[in-house]
């Protein structure tokens, strides 16, 4: 078995919850490293259909003389709901599991936020660890603890703040990813350059090769710079109540575009790209940035394979609709994550819906 250290790991530091995020190729099988971690006797794995044949039994294997189970969800992102939190939380007890058992998260960003949000409600929190196999769950959802699942009214609509105990990111899971999701956890990386890193934006620009090329070298720079960028933010402001709600550039539009679709149009990655692009627009619109910026996004979106325009189909009024049950909103008003140029996000309350509305009927 061919078993690294780590090749980056990052601390998020949350006083008596800090956790370390490994990234390296091969972390599944460091099982001393992360079982360490686990603190009782019970352990139940969420995964889903696709992943867990693929990585399962390596997992298995590190977790002998403890009561455990699978616990497998069907693929998807409509999977993560509400009603298999329940069906997660039965098997948790038919274990027996104690509140000193863990929830392990092993899959992508789907796997992860439902697995946190079960050890989140079981016994009013126990321990769990991440395990991301997507990209985009190795540079975003497995950090920061936010838990939850969607609604059929919106996405994310229900959830907590639960950080992990550890991020184990094994690289080597994501020789099995399929080209459109690896594009798709790139856009959540291009956000955090476009939010609060122009030095790593043009970085991006100059490797976009190498990482399309899925470049060892360049990957795990990527990754852990992201990671980085997200770990510093959760540590200064975990709980939203100000800065964090950056890293929702893109995602008031690219949530209502996943909801309308009903989650089967556009990835989640893929809805941040077009929703960082209208965001981008309106930007623009509100002479909050240049025409430049936003074509320098669409430029790095483009050549990273993501798409930047909205699918035919889409109905501008009920997308706004939805955009106004975005968590970000105070009563009566838009709040939206617009910028000032690449590096440079802003928090803007009391958007005028007129101006949402010109973008997204210019859009579709
Ligand atoms: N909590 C957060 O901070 C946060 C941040 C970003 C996104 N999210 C959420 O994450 C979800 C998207 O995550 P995602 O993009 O990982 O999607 P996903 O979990 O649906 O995984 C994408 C696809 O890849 C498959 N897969 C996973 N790992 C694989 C592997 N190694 N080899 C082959 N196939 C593999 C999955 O089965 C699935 O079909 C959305 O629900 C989004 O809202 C949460
Ligand atoms: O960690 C965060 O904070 C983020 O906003 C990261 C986003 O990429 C992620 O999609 C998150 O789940 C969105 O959060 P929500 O609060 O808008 O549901
Ligand atoms: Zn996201």
């Amino acid at each position: 078995m061919n078993i690294t250290t780590p090749n980056e790991t990052i601390q998020v530091t949350l006083g008596e919850r800090s956790y370390p995020v490994w990234i390296g190729r091969g972390l599944l099988d460091d099982h001393a490293r992360w079982r360490a971690a686990l603190r009782g006797r019970h352990a139940l794995v969420i995964s889903n259909r696709t992943v867990a044949p693929l990585y399962l039994d390596r997992i298995a294997q590190g977790l002998d003389g403890l009561r455990w189970s699978p616990f497998l969800l069907d693929d998807g992102e409509a999977h993560k709901s509400f009603a298999n939190v329940g069906l997660a939380l039965e098997a948790l007890a038919t274990l027996g599991a104690t509140r000193d058992a863990c929830v392990i998260a092993l899959g992508g960003g789907v796997v992860g936020d439902l697995a946190g949000f079960t050890a989140a409600c079981w016994m009013r929190g126990i321990d769990f660890i991440q395990m991301p196999t997507t990209l985009l769950s190795m540079v975003d959802s497995s950090v920061g603890g936010k838990t939850g699942v969607n609604l059929p009214a919106g996405k994310n609509l229900v959830g907590a703040f639960h950080q992990p105990r550890a991020v184990v990111a094994d690289i080597g899971t994501l020789d099995s990813l399929p080209a459109r999701e690896y594009r798709a956890g790139m856009a959540e990386v291009i956000k955090g350059a476009a939010i609060g890193d122009e030095a790593f934006f043009a970085w991006l620009e100059q490797h976009a090769a190498a990482l399309a090329a899925r470049e060892e070298t360049a990957l795990v720079q990527a990754i852990a710079t992201k990671v980085r960028y997200k770990a510093g933010v959760v540590a200064r402001d975990e709980t939203e109540q100000g800065e964090r709600a950056l890293l929702n550039l893109g995602h008031t539009f690219g949530h209502a575009l996943e909801t309308a679709g009903h989650y089967t149009t556009l990835l989640h990655g893929e809805g941040v790209a077009v929703g960082m692009l209208l965001a981008a627009r309106l930007s623009e619109r509100l002479s909050m940035s240049t025409p430049s910026d936003t074509q320098r996004l669409q430029r790095l979106l483009n050549a990273t394979g993501l798409p930047t325009t909205v699918p035919s189909g889409y109905d501008p009024e009920q997308l706004l609709a939805l955009m106004r049950l975005d968590k970000k909103n105070t009563a009566g008003t838009l709040r939206l994550i617009l910028w000032r140029g690449i590096g440079r996000a802003e928090i803007v309350s009391g958007v005028d819906e007129a101006d949402v509305l010109a973008v997204l009927r210019e859009a579709v």
